[in-house]
């Protein structure tokens, strides 16, 4: 079935002075319009790789992706990419990081609209006294709402969110991560989060996607989550399904491990052979 996302066949071959490497292969993904899907998997199987192919940011080398019926090939205001940290420009303020981006997109708007369009979203994110304050004055957490404002700000069809809240400490993060879903209530947009925390992807996300290990990683699980939305913390750690979904994440996650770990250990027998052979 044709989704609102759809990424067909999707892969990412880099150049390695080893030889071609195979990151993502057949990675196959449709997203429905609103929908909200988490991306796991272990570090380095190419989650990122994904994301910054859909952001346009990293050139695909096999398959597609189609986002509202265009197909991807760069970079564009349609997609708002949250990184980890927030690349601000530190010399600016809160509200004036916002508007560099909010000029772009809504350059026939009076000044007063756009700062209006800003300002709205800093509010929402907290941060509406410190509109005027310098970015490099703004707390770690501070600076990560200042992305997420100016990436709403944007009006964007699709969200892509790269471990947003993985540098900030567990109180910020989960005030942040209430934050960003009380939005997403509003806006309703389609969003692509990577995130290493499984109590996060059960908590934010309509569906959980875990990737297998590389190298040529591809879907390796798709879970749905079963909580109704809007959702309250306490709510979801008291569902009676909680558990068993989490265990169920983990378990893959650990299958994965094992099977990487014997893959490892079957590499090193050959190379051993190999020698013996040589020798
Ligand atoms: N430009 C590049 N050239 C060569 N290899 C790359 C390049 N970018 C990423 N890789 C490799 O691709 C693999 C996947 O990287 P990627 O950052 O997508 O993984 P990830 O799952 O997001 O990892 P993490 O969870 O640790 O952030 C890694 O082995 C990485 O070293």
């Amino acid at each position: 079935m044709a989704g609102y996302v759809e990424m067909f066949r999707l892969g990412k071959t880099y150049d390695t002075p080893a030889g071609p490497a195979v990151i993502v292969e057949d990675f196959n993904l449709n997203m429905k319009k609103g929908e909200y899907v988490c991306l796991l998997g272990h570090s380095g199987c190419g989650k990122s790789t994904v994301l910054s192919m859909v952001a346009g940011l990293n050139p695909i080398t096999a398959g597609g992706i189609v986002v509202a019926n265009h197909e991807i090939d760069g970079p564009g205001p349609d997609r708002g990419v949250v990184f980890q940290s927030p690349c601000l420009m530190p010399w600016m303020t809160a509200m004036e990081n916002v508007m560099l981006g909010v000029n772009q997109v809504y350059p026939h708007g009076t000044k007063a609209q756009r700062r209006d369009i800003a300002a709205y979203y800093l509010t929402l994110v907290g941060l509406g006294t410190k509109l005027d304050t310098r970015a490099k004055d703004l707390s770690q957490g501070m600076q990560q709402r200042v992305g997420i404002a100016r990436a709403f700000a944007l009006k964007p069809k699709m969200l892509l969110l790269d471990e947003p809240f993985g540098m900030l400490d567990s109180l910020t993060r989960m005030e942040l991560q209430e934050i960003l879903l009380e939005i997403l209530m509003r806006d309703k947009v389609t969003t692509l989060m990577i995130t290493h925390d499984v109590d996060e992807a059960l908590f934010m996300s309509d569906r959980v996607v875990i990737m297998t290990n590389g190298p040529s990683a591809k879907v390796g699980m798709v879970l749905d989550v079963p909580f109704e939305r809007p959702r309250l913390r306490a709510d979801v750690l008291e569902h009676p399904q909680y558990y068993e979904e989490r265990a169920k994440m983990i378990q893959f996650l650990e299958d994965q491990d094992h099977k990487k770990l014997k893959e490892d250990a079957q590499k090193r027998e050959e190379a051993k052979q190999e020698e013996a052979v040589a020798s």
